[in-house]
């Protein structure tokens, strides 16, 4: 952890523990059951690519998760923490959600600081971290211009510098690309890359198959709410190249939730 907090479990305590952990892990909303029976081993220091089309149920699985949302069966664990214990969760968590949490009227200075001192992060070493990721991100110049006034990339981008600040455990991060050009792209590409190189675990759901492909160790896909293929991502392509011709993540995501294929 960015600097150790909290109960003082981290990736160290937590050695041999799977990052991420589920079993049979279940929503029901009314007549709709959004997740069904999910297991999952998420080993440390991996990227889990989370693949689903619109509705499948990934946010409500990372919601379960992260502590937000109580399953309706199965357990979940984080770093060894079972989910129903949210505060302990939390310090082992970083999370983009899908509208990063910010405030309009904060420069993202002041935003990252807030969250750092939410963290109870040490402000001296805190400040040099925001600088450090504001700057890899390309947002330093206006790092004391009002969220307010950003384009939605760079406030996603604030968003991502918000959820690894503190060094997190396991990330969370929903569309950490979505609506950035081409070179903001492969700057937060290879800020995850780099992240994941210091231990982080990263749950990653997008929609942006070419980077899934690009930076998953390996990939889960959810197809109404069960999870029906899950392997490395040159093993999901192989598996189907031979029915759709191409090598590519896209393709395979296609054929799989077309023909709903099971593990
Ligand atoms: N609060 C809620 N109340 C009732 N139904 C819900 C609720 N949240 C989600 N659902 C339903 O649960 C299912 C899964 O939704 P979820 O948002 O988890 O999917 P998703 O894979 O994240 O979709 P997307 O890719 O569009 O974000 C959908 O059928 C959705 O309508």
């Amino acid at each position: 952890m960015y600097p150790p907090q909290g109960d003082g479990a981290g990736r160290s305590e937590a050695a041999g523990e799977a990052a991420i952990a589920a079993s049979g892990l279940s929503k029901r909303y009314g007549e709709t059951l959004a997740v069904s029976d999910l297991d999952l081993t998420i080993p440390q220091g991996s990227v889990y690519g989370f693949l689903g089309p619109n509705g499948a149920g990934k946010t409500t699985t990372i919601e379960m998760l992260t502590s937000l949302l109580p399953p309706t069966s199965g357990d979940a664990s984080v770093m060894g923490v079972p989910v129903s214990e949210r505060d302990r969760v939390k310090q082992h968590l970083g999370y983009l959600p899908h509208e990063p949490p910010v405030y309009e009227s904060y420069t993202a200075r002041e935003q990252l600081a807030y969250a750092a001192d939410i963290r109870n992060l040490d402000i001296s070493t805190s400040d040099d971290r925001i600088d450090t990721l504001l700057d890899r991100i390309d947002l330093l110049d206006v790092a004391d211009e009002r969220i307010g006034t950003y384009s939605q990339g760079m406030r996603r981008k604030v968003g991502l510098v918000q959820a690894l600040l503190h060094d997190p455990d396991v990330a969370f991060l929903d569309e950490p690309t979505s609506g950035l050009d081409p070179r903001a792209s492969r700057t937060v590409i290879d800020l995850i890359t780099e992240q994941v190189t210091t231990g982080t675990t990263v749950f990653l759901s997008s929609h942006i198959l070419p980077v899934v492909e690009e930076l998953a160790d390996t990939v889960g896909v959810l197809y109404e709410g069960e999870l029906v293929a899950e392997d490395t991502p040159t093993a999901l392509i192989e598996r189907t190249e031979s029915e759709t011709g191409q090598g590519t993540l896209e393709a395979a995501f296609l054929d799989i939730t077309t023909d709903e294929r099971a593990l």
